[in-house]
C-alpha cells in the first residue's frame, strides 16, 4: 500500500483497515530503512497515524503543514511521495528534516526547536493579508520543543488572532530525549489524565441517548460537569486560559480519534491547540523498552538487537564526561546544566554521580545561560553543555546577562565544527565567530583528550569571566604532544629556519602537522602552533610569526570572523605585513554529508593546508 502512496491524495481513497495496514507498513519501511542508514527513528514511529491524519484532514501544499524542529518529518516524506532512504541524511540523498528542494510539501528545514508555532503564526498572517485565509495552517510540536520559550512567544501570539485558524497539534509523547521537565509537562500530564474521562464522555455520548427517558439528560448533566471535574482532575488547561481552543488529550494512535478531532480544528475558525498523546517508538519493542532516549536517534543498528554492529570507541563527549565527574569531586562549587539532552552533550555521569548538582532546562538555552548567569551571582560555577549551534539562540544572553556581568560561567560546546549528518543547521560553525566580540569571553579549542582535560580545569578556574571550551562530533583524536610550549600556546613542530606557521585550531592540529611532513618532503620548512586558547590570542604569537615568510591559519569554523580573521588582525595590529591565508568553512549552509566527504570539499584537509601554504609563499 505504501508504494500506491506518492501524495497525500492518495490517502482519501483507503478505509479505516486500509490505514491501518499502511500505518504497520510505514513502521516495518522505518525499521528496516533508518536502522541501516541511522536517524530519528524514535520520534518518526510516535507519529505515524497522526500524520496519516494530518494529511487526510488537510490539504498540504495548499494547507501548510509546519513541523518543529522537523526530525520526525520521515512518515510526512513517505505520504508525500519520497520513499528513498537509502541515501537518507547522506550526501545525494534525503535530508534528516524537512527540505524545500525535495518537496512543495516542506516549509522548515532547520533542525532547531521550537520555532515551528512562530513559522504558522506568519504564514497565517500572510494567508490572511493575501486574502487566502481559506487556506489551513497547521504547526506540529512536541511536547519538549514546547519548552521553548519562542514557542510561548509564539502562542501568545496565536491565541489572539480569533480570526486566524491556526491549528496547533502538541505531539506529547512526555520525552525529549529523556522525560520532559518542568511545570508544562506536569500539567500536560494532568491533562493526560482526563483522557479517561474524555473516553468516558465518549462512551456517554454514544450510549446515553439512546437510553430510554433519562439517557440524555444524563448525558447533558455528565457533559455539562465535564468543565468542573477538568477543573478538579486538571487544573484549568493553561491553553484555555490564554485563549486557545483546546481539544483533547486524544489517543495519538487512534486514527479516527485523531481525524475526528483534527477535522473538529479545521473546522474551528480559529487558533485551536490539539493534544495528541503519542508513544515515541511506537511499534518497535526495542525502541519503547530504551529507557535513555526511545531510540530518539540511532547510529546504524542491527533492528533484532537494536545494538550498533560497530563501537564507536571514545568520543569527545565522553573525555568531557569523565573529566566532568573528577571536576565534581574536587570542585563543590561546579554545577552542570542541561538543554533536554543530558547523555548527547555528557553530564549524565556527573548528574549521576551528583544528582543536587544537576539542572535540566528543557530545550531553553536562553533560559539555561542566564539562570547560568545567576547559579555564578550565587557563587557557583556552572558549566553549560549544549551543541554548539544551538547557543546561537543565547548569544544575547551569553553577551549580556554572562559577560557583562563578568560571570564565571563555561560553556562547554560539543559537535563544534562540521558535523554532516544533520544538514545545515547542526553544524557547529559559528562559535568562534560570533563569540569573538564578546568582551571578555574566552575560547578554549582542544586539539586531542588530554587538551580537553586540561583546558576544562583551565576554564573552571576563570571565576570572573565566561569561558568556552569547543569540541567535534565523534571519536576523539589522538593524543598530540607538543615540542615546547610558548606562553599559552603549544608548539607542535619547530624546524630550524621555518618558512610558514600553520596556526591549528583545535583537531585541525593534525592537518597542520601532516601539512607540514607533506611541504618538509618538498623542502618547505613549517612551524605548526596551537595557540590552545584561541580568544584572546596570546600576544607571543605574533612574536613568533615575525620569523616566517608567511602565515597559515586552518579551523573547524566559518572562515569569517573566526580564530584566522583574529590572527590577521592580530598581525596587523603589530604592523607585521606577512602574506596569510584563513583556512575555514565557507560562509554557506553545507548540505547534509558526512563530515569526511565535507572536510574534503571545503578542504580542511592537510593537502589543502599545504596548498595554502605554498600560495602564501609564492
Ligand atoms: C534549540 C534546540 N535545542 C536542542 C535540540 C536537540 N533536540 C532535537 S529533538 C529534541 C527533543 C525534541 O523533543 P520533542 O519536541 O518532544 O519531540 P519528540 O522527539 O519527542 O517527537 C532535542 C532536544 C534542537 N533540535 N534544537
Ligand atoms: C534533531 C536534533 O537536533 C538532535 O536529535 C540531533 O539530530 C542529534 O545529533 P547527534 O546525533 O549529533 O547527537
Ligand atoms: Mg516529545
Amino acid at each position: 500500500m505504501l508504494d500506491t502512496v506518492h501524495g497525500p491524495r492518495d490517502l482519501d481513497r483507503f478505509n479505516r483497515a486500509q490505514l491501518d495496514r499502511l500505518a504497520g507498513e510505514i513502521r516495518e519501511f522505518l525499521i528496516e530503512n533508518v536502522t541501516r542508514t541511522g536517524g530519528h527513528l524514535g520520534p518518526n514511529l510516535g507519529v505515524v497515524e497522526l500524520t496519516i491524519a494530518l494529511h487526510r484532514v488537510f490539504d498540504s501544499p495548499r494547507d501548510t503543514i509546519v513541523f518543529d524542529t522537523g526530525h520526525q518529518s520521515y512518515v510526512h516524506k513517505l505520504l508525500t511521495g519520497r520513499h528513498d532512504f537509502a541515501m537518507l541524511r547522506q550526501e545525494g540523498g534525503l535530508s534528516g528534516y524537512p527540505n524545500r528542494r525535495e518537496s512543495e510539501h516542506d516549509v522548515v528545514e532547520n533542525s532547531h526547536a521550537s520555532t515551528a508555532l512562530s513559522y504558522a503564526d506568519g504564514i497565517a498572517k500572510a494567508y490572511q493579508v493575501r486574502g487566502q485565509s481559506d487556506r489551513r495552517v497547521v504547526g506540529v510540536i512536541g511536547d519538549g520543543a514546547l519548552t521553548g520559550g519562542m514557542a510561548w512567544e509564539a502562542l501568545n501570539n496565536l491565541a489572539c488572532a480569533k480570526d486566524r485558524p491556526v491549528v496547533i497539534v502538541v505531539n506529547d509523547n512526555e520525552r525529549s530525549y529523556s522525560p520532559t521537565i518542568g511545570g508544562l509537562a506536569d500539567h500536560l500530564a494532568t491533562l493526560r489524565m482526563t483522557q479517561g474521562y474524555e473516553k468516558f464522555l465518549s462512551w456517554g455520548k454514544r450510549t446515553l441517548p439512546k437510553a430510554p427517558v433519562f439517557g440524555g439528560a444524563i448525558y447533558e448533566t455528565l457533559h455539562g460537569m465535564k468543565k468542573g471535574i477538568k477543573d478538579i482532575v486538571a487544573p484549568q488547561g493553561m491553553f484555555e486560559d490564554l485563549g486557545l481552543k483546546y481539544i483533547g488529550p486524544i489517543d495519538g494512535h487512534d486514527l479516527d480519534e485523531i481525524e475526528s478531532a483534527l477535522r473538529r480544528a479545521k473546522g474551528f475558525g480559529g487558533p485551536v491547540i490539539v493534544h495528541c498523546i503519542t508513544r515515541k517508538g511506537e511499534g518497535y519493542r526495542l525502541a519503547r523498552e530504551n529507557d535513555q532516549d526511545q531510540f530518539h536517534q540511532v547510529g546504524v543498528i542491527n533492528p533484532e538487537t537494536g545494538l550498533p554492529y560497530q563501537a564507536q570507541g571514545t568520543t569527545w563527549t565522553d573525555v568531557f564526561a569523565d573529566e566532568m565527574v573528577k571536576i565534581g569531586n574536587d570542585r563543590p562549587d561546579v554545577v552542570g546544566i542541561t538543554a533536554a539532552m543530558l547523555h548527547s552533550v555528557g553530564l549524565h555521569k556527573f548528574g549521576k554521580a551528583y544528582p543536587d548538582r544537576i539542572y535540566d532546562v528543557g530545550i531553553a538555552e536562553q533560559h539555561a545561560v542566564t539562570s547560568a548567569a545567576g547559579l555564578a551571582f550565587g557563587g557557583l560555577h556552572p558549566v553549560v553543555a549544549v551543541y554548539a549551534t544551538f547557543l546561537n539562540r543565547a548569544f544575547d544572553q551569553v553577551l549580556m546577562d554572562c559577560a557583562l556581568h563578568r560571570a564565571g560561567v563555561t560553556f562547554v560546546l560539543d559537535r563544534a565544527g562540521v558535523t554532516g549528518d544533520d544538514g545545515a543547521s547542526h553544524n557547529g560553525m559559528w562559535d568562534m565567530s560570533i563569540l569573538q566580540v564578546v568582551p571578555g569571553l574566552r575560547i578554549a579549542a582542544p586539539r586531542d583528550p588530554g587538551q580537553v582535560r586540561t583546558q576544562l580545569r583551565e576554564a573552571v578556574e576563570v571565576s570572573d569571566a565566561p569561558t568556552v571550551l569547543r569540541f567535534s562530533k565523534g571519536a576523539a583524536g589522538p593524543e598530540i604532544e607538543a615540542v615546547d610550549r610558548l606562553g599559552v600556546m603549544d608548539l607542535l613542530r619547530a624546524p630550524e629556519n621555518p618558512d610558514v606557521l600553520i596556526v591549528t585550531a583545535g583537531p585541525m592540529a593534525a592537518q597542520g602537522l601532516a601539512a607540514a611532513e607533506i611541504l618538509a618532503a618538498e623542502g618547505v620548512e613549517a612551524s605548526v602552533v596551537d595557540p590552545r586558547w584561541v580568544k584572546p590570542l596570546d600576544p607571543a604569537l605574533v612574536e613568533l610569526a615575525r620569523g616566517h615568510r608567511a602565515v597559515v591559519t586552518v579551523e573547524d569554523n566559518s572562515r569569517v570572523g573566526g580564530v584566522g580573521a583574529a590572527v590577521t588582525q592580530a598581525l596587523q595590529d603589530a604592523g607585521l605585513a606577512l602574506p596569510v591565508r584563513v583556512l575555514g568553512i565557507p560562509q554557506q549552509f553545507l548540505n547534509h554529508a558526512k563530515r569526511p566527504v565535507i572536510l574534503e570539499r571545503i578542504g580542511l584537509t592537510a593537502e589543502g593546508v599545504a596548498a595554502a601554504s605554498r600560495a602564501a609563499l609564492s
